[in-house]
């Protein structure tokens, strides 16, 4: 395991106008390690996923991402981290299936396994029956779900989420943390803004704001 940590904040604050939407944070997360963010509505949890993201400016301190000031206009850190934070693009003329592949497809080429990876989290994410319908023809627990494929289809070293138990039923929520859990075994970071004992109960350790 590498020293560097995979992502981490020195004293990162946000305010804004006046008002302190993240007070002064420190942490950091190793390659494999799986944290929770916790704290109460409002504490700056997704402040602070959006300071890495580059869509909120800490205003002082730093996030850096492997050492480096986080930065998602460079491609060699967008590749490093993958997020489900912002609400995610979809088409609504294309089915589960092809939208999966083809994020996949944008990162691994166009190859032979490309397909095989994209069936892979479809079928972990226990969407195989749903993979020819469209977005429209999906409920708000299974739309998280295929959020979430979309967002762990592709490289990542690093993985932010947020709330990704948000609409699921406790089956779904068990499914989610088992794929992390396995990930994290395998190297991926990750650091998971939550609400759900089930999620904090599975994760190596919490960083609590507020
Ligand atoms: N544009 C804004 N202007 C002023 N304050 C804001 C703005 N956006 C967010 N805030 C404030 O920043 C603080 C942190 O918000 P944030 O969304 O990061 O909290 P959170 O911990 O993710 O909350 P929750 O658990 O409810 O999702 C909140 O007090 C919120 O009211």
């Amino acid at each position: 395991m590498s020293g560097v940590p995979a992502i981490a904040a020195e004293g990162a604050e946000v305010v804004l106008d006046g008002t302190t939407l993240l007070a002064p944070t420190t942490f950091s997360v190793m390659p494999g390690e799986f944290r929770c963010l916790t704290g109460s509505n409002g504490s700056g949890k997704t402040t602070l996923l959006r300071a890495f993201l580059g869509s909120r400016r800490p205003t002082g301190g730093a996030v850096l991402v492997r050492g480096e000031p986080a930065d998602m206009t460079r491609h060699r850190q967008r590749r490093l981290l993958a997020s489900l934070v912002e609400p995610v693009p979809v088409a609504r003329d294309m089915t589960l299936r092809e939208q999966v592949t083809l994020v996949a497809a944008s990162w691994y080429g166009n190859t032979t396994t490309t397909a095989g990876r994209a069936e892979e989290i479809v079928g972990r994410l226990g969407l195989t029956a749903l993979a020819e319908r469209f977005p429209s023809q999906l409920s708000s627990g299974q739309l998280q779900l295929f959020n979430l494929a979309l967002t762990l289809v592709r490289p990542a070293d690093v993985v932010l989420l947020d709330e990704p138990e948000r609409h699921l039923d406790t089956e779904r929520v068990d499914l989610v943390v088992t794929l992390l859990t396995e990930r994290a075994r395998q190297g991926t970071a990750f650091l998971v803004a939550t609400h759900e004992a089930v999620v904090v109960e599975a994760c190596d350790g919490v960083v609590e704001l507020g």
